[in-house]
């Protein structure tokens, strides 16, 4: 059957079989998707024709989603990390809606972009009815419970080969705060192929809720309970939450399950946990504290007589004191600094002073020359590290063979040409300050499992040493290449990126921040304090500068600065002294030389600057020797002032030769 017959008959099915049947009428298991398909038709109009491409939101929309679960979203990012390495291999993409049906995170692989984005397989897309038809993330909303949507399940011909199994992941109160997802373009023909990944993503989904009800209750008394006594000091599966009266806060969904069948989390927020359990408030505290040592050893619930084994999560409530109290004696200058409003960038400095002084290993993320080493920079400088060192590493510009001895130091007389009296290694030197590893993909393999152990044991064995020392270690590394990739290429080690990421933050390119024209007054600022001179940006260079894309970002844009400032006339920058490549056609702002942007290197920036910069000043030699020398006619064929000519021969040290 062709493509279109195929598409042919999946509109008639759904059109027939939405009109057969009435709304919420359902005759078998699978009638929630007649349901759906009803409801696409008779309540939003949607034709199951439609196979154009799905509608992705704007970055701005997508953040308002992103803002609204921000703390959780932390928390479900580690999870599906753990979950994408089960299934990356498979072709699966991993995504998570807001309750609304937006795509607010997605792990995918960056090779098939365009045709995910296109089949809404991607970050900001909206999953809901209203707007997809049926789908995975549409039914869960709807059903609240684990779905798979396979192909033809699907409202429109644009989904019908995509596969799509989908998990709830509730709130501790039980109110749905997002979908757990994984999706494969295209899939076996037969349903029952999805049920592993169905079982997958829903026992993911039960992770991250856990792992979101523990952040959420960090400050309470959490209760576990599971029916295996080896799994009691593991299992977060059954959680309660209690305040200090002994009523209950919070129970993730299936904790609430084995407390009283058929009872909902909501319905047990405010009762004493003692109504649910067969013993007091201070046997079940002595129970979850002591397990089998205490008195009565299991908990025995009301309603069916089951019997669990108890653990006890403790709160943290006397160190939050101390980090609230830390919080205020924080200076995040140093941060607040990088931005002017502009909405990505901020949300990437919010996220960074929430993680000042956390102990968490940080990854920045983002194109070259977005400021992922100004970042790291100020991250340190708005810490209690600030005192101590900021060590820069560039792992791709030391030579392989000296990466080991400059990282990890050495003993004296450990190798030919070492320093007779040993070296301490950058990691030693950054001790209780920060360490900033650049380019961390391309640090070689082997050097990679002994900075994984590093980071696992806190101590440095240097090269030719026979014992490690301790350090007092924090890492926050960079890299314009997405790790993911390169692990999957084999040659960044997994462990070692979860070690790293404790945390990611992500810095925007240029071309989308709002606030360009305050960096480029900060950079002019800045390098015009270098020569000692106030120097000034007229406003059609300006516009010149807020119309370009920078393909190199904030590298570029300073590059571009130093160069208008070394050309311009009273140290004031006009779009003439601005580098020709601003001056392109816009559909080619994104290439320079036919390079991708994130393939635009400082090395390459440089030399396009240095060589228009002779360029220059080769045209006012060759136009004056021209003219004879006449600084009249040389003005009057290059358009500039006498004076300017003047000052720029003095500048460049062009002397006519009568006066040599
Ligand atoms: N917010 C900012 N204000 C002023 N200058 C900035 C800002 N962000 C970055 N820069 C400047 O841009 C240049 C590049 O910054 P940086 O080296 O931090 O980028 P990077 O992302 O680490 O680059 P790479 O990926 O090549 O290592 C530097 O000159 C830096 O001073």
């Amino acid at each position: 059957m062709s493509r279109s017959d195929h598409n042919e008959e999946h509109i008639s099915r759904v059109i027939n079989a939405a009109s057969a049947t009435p709304l919420g009428q359902q005759i078998n298991k699978e009638d929630y998707i007649t349901d759906s398909w009803k409801r696409c038709i008779e309540e939003y109009k949607l034709n199951p024709g439609v196979a154009a491409p799905a509608h992705i939101l704007p970055a701005h929309e997508i953040l308002e989603h992103k803002d609204q679960i921000d703390s959780f979203l932390h928390v479900a990012r580690i999870g599906m990390e753990g979950l994408y390495k089960h299934v990356a291999s498979l072709n699966y993409v991993l995504l998570l809606t807001d309750a609304t049906g937006i795509t607010v995170d997605y792990i995918g692989n960056t090779c098939f972009d365009s045709e995910l984005k296109d089949s809404g397989l991607y970050l900001g897309a909206d999953w809901s009815e209203e707007r997809s038809g049926t789908n995975g993330a549409a039914l869960c909303i709807r059903t609240q419970r684990p779905v798979i949507c396979h192909r033809t399940d699907h409202f429109h011909v644009r989904d019908i080969q995509v596969t799509c199994s989908a998990a709830p992941v509730c709130d501790p109160t039980g109110e749905l705060l997002a979908v757990l997802d994984i999706s494969a373009l295209h899939s076996p023909a037969a349903k029952e192929g999805q049920i592993l990944a169905s079982q997958l993503v829903s026992m993911y989904a039960r992770k991250i809720e856990s792992a979101n009800f523990v952040r959420h209750f960090s400050n309470e008394w959490i209760i576990r309970f599971t029916n295996t006594s080896e799994f009691v000091d593991v299992s977060t599966e059954n959680l309660i939450a209690l305040g200090s009266d002994g009523n209950i806060l919070g129970a993730t969904q299936a904790a609430a399950k084995h407390m009283k069948s058929g009872c909902t989390v909501k319905s047990l927020i405010g009762k004493p946990v003692t109504d649910y359990f067969e013993c007091t408030l201070d046997e079940l505290m002595d129970i979850a504290r002591n397990g089998e040592n205490s008195s009565k050893k299991m908990l025995i619930t009301r309603d069916k007589h089951e019997l669990f084994f108890a653990g006890l999560i403790e709160p943290k409530g006397s160190q939050m004191k101390s980090v609230s109290v830390e919080k205020e004696q924080h200076n995040f200058q140093p941060l607040e600094r990088l931005s002017h409003n502009d909405a990505l960038m901020d949300r990437a400095i919010n996220r960074a002073k929430r993680l000042v002084d956390k102990n968490v290993n940080i990854v920045i993320g983002g194109e070259t020359g977005t400021g992922k080493e100004v970042m790291a920079r100020a991250l340190h400088d708005s810490s209690a590290r600030a005192g101590n060192a900021f060590i820069a590493v560039n792992c791709a510009a030391i030579p392989e063979a000296l990466i080991e001895s400059e990282l990890f130091g050495y003993k004296a007389g450990s190798f030919t040409g070492a320093n007779t009296k040993g070296q301490k290694g950058l990691i030693m030197q950054s001790s209780g300050g920060t360490l900033f590893l650049d380019e961390i993909g391309d640090m070689p393999l082997q050097l990679q499992s002994r900075l994984l152990r590093v980071l696992a044991e806190k101590e440095v064995m240097a090269v030719g040493a026979n014992k490690p020392e301790k350090v007092d270690l924090h890492v926050i590394s960079a890299s314009h290449r997405d790790l993911r990739v390169l692990i999957s290429e084999g040659t960044f080690r997994e462990d070692l990126y979860y070690r790293l990421n404790g945390a990611i933050l992500n810095l925007p390119a240029l071309r989308d921040r709002t606030d360009k024209g305050f960096i480029t007054m900060n950079l002019v600022a800045q390098e015009a304090k270098k020569l000692n001179v106030s120097a000034k940006l007229s406003n059609e260079a300006m516009k010149v500068i807020l119309g370009y894309s920078w393909p190199g970002n904030v590298r570029q844009l300073r590059n571009a600065i130093q160069f208008a400032l070394a050309i311009c006339e009273d140290n004031t920058i006009g779009p003439d002294d601005l580098p020709d490549e601003l001056f392109e056609d816009a559909s080619q702002n994104h290439n320079v030389e036919g390079q991708a942007p994130e393939q635009l290197q400082t090395s390459d920036i440089s030399q396009i600057y240095a060589e228009q910069y002779p360029a220059k000043v080769r045209k006012l030699v060759e136009t004056l020797k021209l003219h004879q020398w006449n600084i009249t006619a040389a003005s009057e064929e290059l358009g500039i002032s006498r004076s300017t000519i003047y000052r720029h021969m003095e500048r460049y040290g062009i002397v006519p030769p009568n006066l040599m």
